[in-house]
């Protein structure tokens, strides 16, 4: 596995902006979910504990159920913008995780002074469990290892609370038993919850990249190019788009074949891809055409994208005859368009400039020099 699809499953920090708008809407929905699903088993629960113990008993936990029931429908009902993306999902998973943290406290506290027997005793049993429901709760939601991690430092804190509270436990093979049991469904279950961030990006990468080139699709990357624009308009920083199209791809296609040209097609794609910032996009904008988004990049900095071009090149045709091709590119800023589809245009229309002026040539602006991008011999 590549390092960049590892990273993905460690910290959020190098997730792309539509896995992490899809893994928000899954959280906040599967939290929904187990939120009201919780409530229910709870307030259902609350005939079981009236069934078994002493009515004085059962009525002390039912307080703190129906303290813990009204707290998840709380969770179910947050209302769903109150924060945006991420932190509007931490929010619901931190307090659906926090209920039976606080519930665990608080019915450990009753029962601890109570002696039940029979039945009642296997019931109370129960309520120790919580942590380990807590840990093999993580399993249920697309999140990444840090995040798992801190989840897990509830249950970790609970058991170890439940343990340092009664000092004959410090050190007792059993306790010991109890903490390897948690480390394990914890660890079953942060892998559990990484296996669909895994499954989520793949199903995101599927549906969003072109599988020839590995560019994003136009669809995909049309939208995301809009959100770097308004970004771009709102912080008044520079966005560069790069229009790049194969020169004399037909001719390829014709002498050798479509797969041949298919494989060349996606080495020249390929260079493009490891030519520009992480930070970049690559759209396939049709063809053999390509549209390169640069954020937080003028006119003058994108020159350094076709620099690295031109010591990378774009590959080889069979022949042994290098790769060319025609770039125009427009700056939202020094062009004042005033849309995405604008700019694109606008660096479209300096490619056709590009193709001209002979090909194998980079555009910058308007009426401007049409500078050679490969040393040919
Ligand atoms: N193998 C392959 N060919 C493709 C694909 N998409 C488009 N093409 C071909 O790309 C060629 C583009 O041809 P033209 O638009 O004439 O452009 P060109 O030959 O590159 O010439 P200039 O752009 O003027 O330099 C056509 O033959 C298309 O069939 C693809 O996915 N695979």
């Amino acid at each position: 596995m590549k390092f960049a699809r590892l990273a993905v499953l460690v910290s959020p920090r190098r997730h792309p902006e539509m896995l992490t708008r899809r893994r928000a809407l899954a959280i906040v929905a599967l939290a929904r979910g187990l939120a009201l699903l919780f409530a229910g088993l709870t307030l259902a629960w609350v005939a079981v504990d009236y069934a078994v113990f002493d009515p004085a008993l059962a009525g002390r936990l039912a307080v703190v159920r129906l303290i813990a029931v009204v707290a998840f429908a709380m969770v179910w009902g947050m209302p769903p913008r109150a924060v945006s993306g991420l932190a509007s999902a931490y929010a619901r998973l931190l307090a659906l995780f926090a209920i039976p943290a606080v519930f665990h406290v608080a019915t450990q506290e009753i029962l601890r002074t109570e002696s039940v027997e029979g039945l009642a005793r296997g019931i109370a049993a129960a309520y120790s469990l919580v942590p380990y429901a807590i840990a093999a709760g993580i399993a249920a939601f697309p999140i990444v290892i840090v995040e798992c991690a801190i989840l897990a430092l509830l249950p970790l804190g609970l058991l170890a609370g439940t343990t340092l509270r009664d000092a004959t436990l410090v050190g007792n093979a059993i306790v010991l038993d109890a903490f390897w049991l948690l480390f394990l469904i914890t660890g079953a279950s942060t892998f559990a919850a990484m296996s669909q961030v895994r499954l989520l990006a793949a199903l995101i990468r599927q549906a969003t990249r072109d599988p020839l080139t590995g560019c994003l699709r136009r669809e995909s990357g049309a939208e995301l190019l809009e959100a770097q624009f308004r970004l771009s308009q709102r912080s008044g920083t520079p966005l560069t788009v790069a229009f790049a199209d194969l020169d004399r791809f037909k001719a390829v296609n014709d002498a050798w074949g479509h797969e041949v040209g298919d494989q060349v097609l996606s080495a020249a794609a390929r260079a493009l891809r490891e030519s520009v910032r992480e930070s970049d996009l690559v759209l396939r904008w049709g063809g053999e055409e390509f549209a390169l988004v640069l954020p937080d990049t003028d006119a003058k900095a994108a020159t350094r994208l076709v620099d690295r071009l031109r010591e990378r090149g774009a590959g080889q045709r069979p022949d042994g005859r290098a790769v060319t091709l025609s770039i125009g590119i427009a700056e939202r800023r020094a062009d004042a368009t005033p849309t995405a589809s604008a700019l694109v245009d606008l660096a479209d229309q300096r490619m056709y400039v590009a193709k001209q002026a002979g090909r194998n040539r980079c555009v910058h602006s308007c009426g401007g020099e049409a500078r050679i991008i490969f040393d040919l011999p």
